[in-house]
C-alpha cells in the first residue's frame, strides 16, 4: 500500500551541527518525488530521516514530525524497526548479501522482520518480488546461485526486490543508479516508473535528466555555504521545476549555472 508522507518543521542534526533546517513538505502516494541540489545540501540526510535511519549515527537526531498517513514516525513508543519495514531503502551501491543465494537475498528482509513463512508462500513471494523488480526472467534458472554473481544493475534490481518483498508503503532510493552503466540505469528507471503504481517512491539523484525522466514532483534543496544548513528552496511538479521555476536559485541550478 502506498502512503502519504507529511513532513512538518523538520530539523536534522549531527550532534551540534544543524544539517537540514525546517523542512515542511508533503510527499504524495503513488508518485515519484525527486530530491535534487548541490553536494552537501542534505538530500541524503533528509531522506534517511524518512525511515529513521538517520538516528543510527551516534549523536544524530531530529526535531519536528514525519507523518506517514497521519502517524508520526517520531512519536514516543514507535518502533524504528517497524518503521524501516514500512519505509524501505535502496542505496547507492547495490548491497546484496554476497554469499547468500538470490532467493535468500529476496527473503532476507522478511526473515529479519521475523515473519515466519511457509516454503510455498516463500516461493511465491520470491517470484512476485523478482517479477515486480523486472528481474525474474533473468534469474529464474539460478535462484540458488549467489547474489554476487549478478551484474551491478541486476544486483540493484535484486536489492529493490528485497525491499519490495517486505511489502513496504514507501521506497526510498539514494542515488540508486550512480554506480550503474547507462543500460542498467534505464532498466532501473523503467522499474521506478512501474513501482509508483503501488508505492510512494522518493529518489535522491545528482542526475537532473534522471529527475526529469522519472519523477512527478521535484524538491530542490540548497545550502548557503559550508557549515550552513541545507534548506528546501522549491518544491513543485517536475515540469515546473525544470521549465519555469519560481526561484532564481532553482533556475541557476537546473540550467547548470551552479552546483
Ligand atoms: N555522519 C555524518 N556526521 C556528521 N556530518 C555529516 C554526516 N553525514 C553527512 N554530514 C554532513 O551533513 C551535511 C549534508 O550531507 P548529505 O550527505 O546529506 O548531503 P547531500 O546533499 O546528500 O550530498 P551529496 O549530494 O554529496 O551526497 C553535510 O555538511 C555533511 O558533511
Amino acid at each position: 500500500m502506498s502512503k502519504r508522507i507529511d513532513v512538518e518543521h523538520l530539523k536534522v542534526y549531527y550532534g551540534d551541527f544543524l544539517a537540514v533546517d525546517d523542512i515542511t513538505m508533503q510527499i504524495e502516494p503513488r508518485a515519484v518525488t525527486a530530491f535534487i541540489g548541490p553536494s552537501g545540501c542534505g538530500k541524503s540526510t533528509f531522506l534517511r530521516t524518512l525511515n529513521r535511519m538517520h538516528e543510527v549515527i551516534p549523536g544524530a537526531y531530529v526535531e519536528g514530525k514525519v507523518n506517514l498517513d497521519g502517524e508520526n514516525l517520531y512519536a514516543k513508543g514507535v518502533d524504528p524497526v517497524r518503521v524501516r519495514s514500512q519505509v524501505g531503502m535502496v542505496f547507492q551501491r547495490p548491497n546484496p548479501f554476497p554469499t547468500m543465494s538470490i532467493r535468500d537475498n529476496v527473503l532476507a528482509g522478511v526473515k529479519l522482520n521475523s515473519r515466519r513463512i511457509a516454503r510455498s508462500d516463500a516461493d511465491e513471494l520470491v517470484e512476485s518480488s523478482l517479477r515486480s523488480a523486472n528481474l525474474w526472467n533473468e534469474v529464474k534458472d539460478r535462484l540458488d546461485k549467489p547474489g554476487s554473481g549478478l551484474s551491478g544493475g541486476q544486483q540493484q534490481r535484486l536489492c529493490i526486490a528485497r525491499s519490495i518483498a517486505v511489502r513496504p508503503d514507501v521506497i526510498l532510493m539514494d542515488e540508486p543508479c550512480s554506480a550503474l552503466d547507462p543500460i542498467s540505469t534505464l532498466a532501473v528507471e523503467d522499474l521506478i516508473n512501474e513501482l509508483k503504481a503501488e508505492y510512494t517512491v522518493v529518489i535522491v539523484t545528482h542526475n537532473m535528466q534522471q529527475a526529469a525522466r522519472v519523477s512527478d514532483k521535484t524538491a530542490f534543496f540548497n545550502i548557503a555555504g559550508t557549515g550552513k544548513p541545507g534548506r528546501l528552496i522549491e518544491y513543485a511538479p517536475t515540469q515546473e521545476i525544470f521549465n519555469k521555476p519560481q526561484e532564481k536559485a532553482t533556475e541557476d541550478y537546473v540550467s547548470g549555472r551552479f552546483g
